[in-house]
Order: structure tokens, then sequence, then C-alpha cells
């Protein structure tokens, strides 16, 4: 870790996050991607032709001939590092979104919250009290022959709505997709709060945020990313998240067919464990872009789209019959007409959030209204782009980078 901050600080000034900039006008820019890029790794280069000239069909937005999509899948193949992929699924109304992992020996296969926002691998497992489990699918360390307890630490962590898990840790074996960390710190739960209750398909989370803020005492654990990123082909994942339907996690490449559009980025700062980045402004619709200097974190694990409180106004405001409703603790306004998009910056590129993504559920049940998918974020200190603002994106979050990748998703 020693080395990461170095290079971190080194890099800070010359990192990315890529900007798309697709034309408002361009039907087909209703999604952005963006790129946090931590590092520029001077030794790292793309030196592959085919991925070359792959990148310049993605940037024409030209189909790739099978030839060329073979010798990728070739060159990835006979790569000495790896790289792997998940799909993640979304919970009814993108409430979170659950992707499948394995811990342990044999396999205990469990489906988990893939968080950006945070920076600990924790699940349900058979030390909690069965009033706490409610569907969910446990870890059995003792049925585990690889599994191993890491004596004297402890664990609890307390998240943004409130909710709250804790306890032991015991390093195993934990695979994602064909990716597998043979001494992953996996953090047992005995206590949960009633929200991971009452969340029944939900059996833990694997936090994708900076180890510094790993919550294991007295000695912090490394996330599954920072574990694995020495043997991916690059550090870097990819978050695909979609409106109800299969997203996926990319782990050591860019996939040059999830996304096309140019290329631009903006800095990352991770001084808070997050994925953080400032955004430049935002606009209303077909309206004019207005510069407003957004700071937050790209996150995951959180389900809508967090704002500064003039900007969620300024938004509202646009909307006929929007109003805060205190109640619910956030804005609802009528379903139809959908309202307008919501474009926030990328530094010199732009994100939109189509307008009927902004209807993030009904309100009620006569499904006047709805409640929308961009709130306050009063109170937190930051913006957090969550699931509301990230699956319109193909967002690259790099621990070590070329230029970034953000352009419209295909
Ligand atoms: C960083 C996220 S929680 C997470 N993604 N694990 C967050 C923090 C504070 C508030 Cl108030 C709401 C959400
Ligand atoms: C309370 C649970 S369930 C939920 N809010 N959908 C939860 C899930 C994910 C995170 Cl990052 C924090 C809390």
């Amino acid at each position: 870790m020693l080395l990461f901050p170095t290079i971190l600080t080194a890099a800070l000034a010359a990192t990315g996050m890529a900007a798309a900039i697709p034309s408002r006008d361009d039907t087909t820019a209703n999604k952005g991607t963006a790129s946090l890029l931590q590092v520029r790794n001077p030794s790292f280069e793309f030196r592959h032709g085919p991925l070359a000239l792959a990148k310049a069909y993605q940037k024409f937005g030209a189909p790739m001939p099978e030839d060329l999509r073979a010798a990728i899948a070739r060159f990835r193949q006979n790569q000495k590092r790896t790289t792997g992929t998940i799909a993640t699924d979304p919970e009814k109304h993108d409430v979170e979104y659950l992707t499948p992992i394995s811990v342990g020996t044999p396999s205990q296969d469990l489906m988990v919250d893939f968080d950006t926002g945070s920076s600990d691998l924790w699940v349900f497992s058979t030390e909690m009290s069965t009033s706490d489990i409610k569907g969910q699918t446990v870890y059995d360390p003792n049925n585990s022959s690889t599994s191993e307890k890491v004596q004297g630490s402890t664990w609890k962590i307390t998240y943004g709505d409130g909710s709250s898990s804790s306890d032991d840790v015991y390093l195993d074996t934990v695979t994602i997709g064909n990716l597998t960390v043979p001494n992953q710190a996996v953090e047992a739960a005995k206590k949960v709060s009633s929200e991971f209750t009452d969340d029944s398909h939900n059996d833990g989370l694997l936090g994708l945020g900076f180890s510094a803020i790993n919550a294991v005492e007295p000695t912090p654990q490394n996330t599954f990313f920072d574990n694995i990123k020495g043997s991916l082909d690059a550090p870097l994942f990819t978050v695909d998240l979609k409106h109800g339907t299969p997203g996926s996690f990319n782990f050591g490449y860019i996939d040059p067919t999830a996304y096309i559009g140019n290329i631009s980025w903006t800095p990352v700062d991770s001084s808070q464990g997050y994925w953080g980045f400032t955004s430049p402004g935002y606009a209303v619709g077909t309206g004019a872009f207005r510069n407003h200097s957004m700071s937050g974190i790209a996150d995951t694990g959180t389900t809508l789209l967090l704002l500064p409180k003039s900007v969620v106004s300024a938004y509202y405001k646009e909307i006929q019959g929007a109003q805060y409703d205190s109640d619910q603790g956030g804005y609802i306004f009528p379903c139809s007409p959908t309202p307008p998009d919501f474009v926030f910056g990328v530094n010199n590129g732009i994100v939109t959030v189509p307008g009927d993504m902004v209807s993030y559920a009904p309100a009620d049940s006569a499904n006047q209204n709805c409640f929308g998918g961009i709130q306050k974020d009063t109170g937190i200190g930051f913006s957090i782009f969550g699931d509301v603002a990230l699956k319109t994106s193909f967002v690259h979050l790099h621990s070590s980078i070329v230029p970034g990748h953000y352009a419209d998703c295909d």
C-alpha cells in the first residue's frame, strides 16, 4: 500500500477521468462513460495493433470485423496476465445490483453488492443469530478447508443509510468469474442491522473503494481489487450497470465494444478512500450548461444521484408539479410527462441521465407521482453519483492508467 499512495500522489496531477462529448442532439447520446483514472503507469502501454485498430473502429462507431474481434480475443487469451468479467443483476427498481462470488473450499456461492463506496468484503455467516437471517445465503467458515480465522481481528461498519454490520474476520479463497484471490479477507457477520436482514437477496458487500478505509481492526485488510490487480493485464476495473437488465464488472481490461464515443478525462481524489471527482456543472434537458462545481464520488452501493440542494431544486423547478415531500424525504413529481434529462459534466464531456430514468419509482399506489432519482446530498459532505448516474454510463475505475474512456455506451 505504501507504493500506492506514492504513485497516487505523483500521478494525481496527471490522472484523469475520461469525458465523452456526445452532442446533445445525438440520439445515441443517452449514455456516457466515465473513467476515474488514478495513475499513469509509464511502463504500461498498448503495443497491440489489433487493440489500437479496435479503438479506431469504436471511435467512429464502425462495426468491428470478425477477424479483428477474434485477434483481440486471442490477444487476451495468450496474455501472461489475466482479465475477468462478471455479470451484475439489478434488484427491483435497480435499488441495488447483485453479483455472484464464490468463497471457500468447496466453494460457497453468494450474491453480494459490489460497492465502490466502501472497502470491506463482508458476508452473512453461520455466526449470526437466525433471527437476523431472512432468506440470505450464509458463509460457513467451518465448512471451508481453506478458511483461516484472523485471530484478534474484528470489524464494524455503519453505512450512510444507517445500516450496519460487524464482527470477525477470516482469510479464505474468493473467486469472481475466473479471478481467484487465495487469501482474501472475508469479514463474517455476527450482527447486521434490519436493513440488511430485510434485503433478502443480498448476502453481503464486496467493497471496491480504497483499502485505506477498510474497517478491520487492528490491521486493515486489502480489497479484492487491491489483491488481484497485480495479476491483471492492467490494474483497472470497469463498471457497466444497466437499467433493469444485467450489466457487468470487468477486471483488467476495457471492452472496446462496450461503448462508443471519443475521450477525455478528469482528475480523481481518493483522499477519503472513495473514487472522488469534481463535476464542472450541469444542464437541464436541452438547456444551457451551467457551471457549478460538484465534488462527489462514483458509488455503485448508493441507489440514487445525490447532488447539491441548489442544483436539485433548479432541476425540479423545470418540472410542472414537482415538489419536496417531507413525508417521503425527497422530491416527487407527476410520473408523466417524462421529466427533462439531467446532464452532468465530467471534465470537457457530459453524462446524460435520460428523463425516464429520473423517475426512480412510483411514489404512490395510484402511480400518479414518482419519487425522483435525483435528490439532495445535504449533510453528507459530498455528492454521490450513485446507480442512477452510473447506469447511464460505462465507468472505468483505474488504479493505473492510459488515457481513460468515457463515451456513449452502445
Ligand atoms: C458512501 C455511501 S455508503 C456506501 N456506498 N457504502 C454513502 C455515504 C454517506 C451517505 Cl449519507 C450515503 C451514502
Ligand atoms: C441497507 C443495505 S440494503 C440497501 N440499502 N439496499 C445496504 C446495501 C448497500 C449499502 Cl452500500 C449499504 C446498505
